[in-house]
């Protein structure tokens, strides 16, 4: 079969942040495909097994083998379907609203998560955890808020639901996850609670993963 006619499939884990982003990307656009579940915490993570460091050396998710190639990053990743599937655009038309849209991205894909993801707070440990994960998302969090006041219409980059959305509302479920208290923050909460009624991050919500545990389905 040519590599473009095969499905493609996505290595995911249903709570992961990172996943969860390309997910939505992958149902705005309606590219059908399959997952492959990456266990981050059983049998020591398997992202750490030979077979996944032959899938991703970076030995992380989300990971996409797709049109005969396997990407990782999620922006990377976003970016690619963005450029071979355009429609509907993820990047805003505008130059400047495009340029935001990546900003926004950035920030909270190289600014946030990574000093909230599991393998950073294994490193700080025991009950320090939460308390380092609720300073970074808040920290982000304030610089976020005011930056949206600017940018934000329904959605982070006005009415279009763009690629700084996609890594919104995984952001926000994280923080939710690590009890932040979201009150100081009424422009993000606004926009995350819009972007939930859409279908997209419904169906690739978390609590609704081939790899979601029974307890947390909903
Ligand atoms: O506790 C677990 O279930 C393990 C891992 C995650 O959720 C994924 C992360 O590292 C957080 C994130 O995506 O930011």
């Amino acid at each position: 079969m040519s590599t473009a006619l095969m499905k493609p499939v996505l290595y995911s884990y249903f709570r992961s942040s990172c996943s969860w982003r390309v997910r939505i990307a992958l149902a705005l656009k309606g590219i059908a495909y399959d997952q492959e579940p990456v266990n981050l915490l059983k049998d020591g993570g398997q992202q750490f097994s030979t077979e996944f460091q032959a899938v991703n050396p970076m030995q992380q998710v989300p990971a996409l083998k797709i049109d005969g190639i396997i990407l990782s990053q999620s922006l990377a990743i976003i970016q690619y379907l963005e450029e071979t599937r355009p429609n509907p655009r993820l990047l805003p038309q505008d130059l400047k609203k495009r340029a935001q849209a990546r900003m926004i991205s950035d920030h909270i894909v190289s600014g946030i998560q990574p000093l909230q993801n599991l393998t950073f707070l294994k490193q700080v440990g025991g009950e320090k955890k939460l308390e380092w994960a609720q300073h970074y998302i808040t920290c982000g969090f304030k610089a976020l808020e005011r930056i949206l006041q600017h940018t934000a219409g329904r959605y982070c980059i006005g009415d279009e639901v763009s690629m700084a959305d996609l890594c919104l509302v995984p952001q926000v479920y994280n923080a939710e996850r690590f009890k932040v208290d979201l009150a100081p923050y009424p422009t993000i909460t606004r926009i995350n609670k819009a972007l939930l009624e859409l279908e997209a991050f419904q169906v690739s919500h978390p609590c609704r993963q081939p790899d979601t545990p029974a307890e947390l389905r909903a």
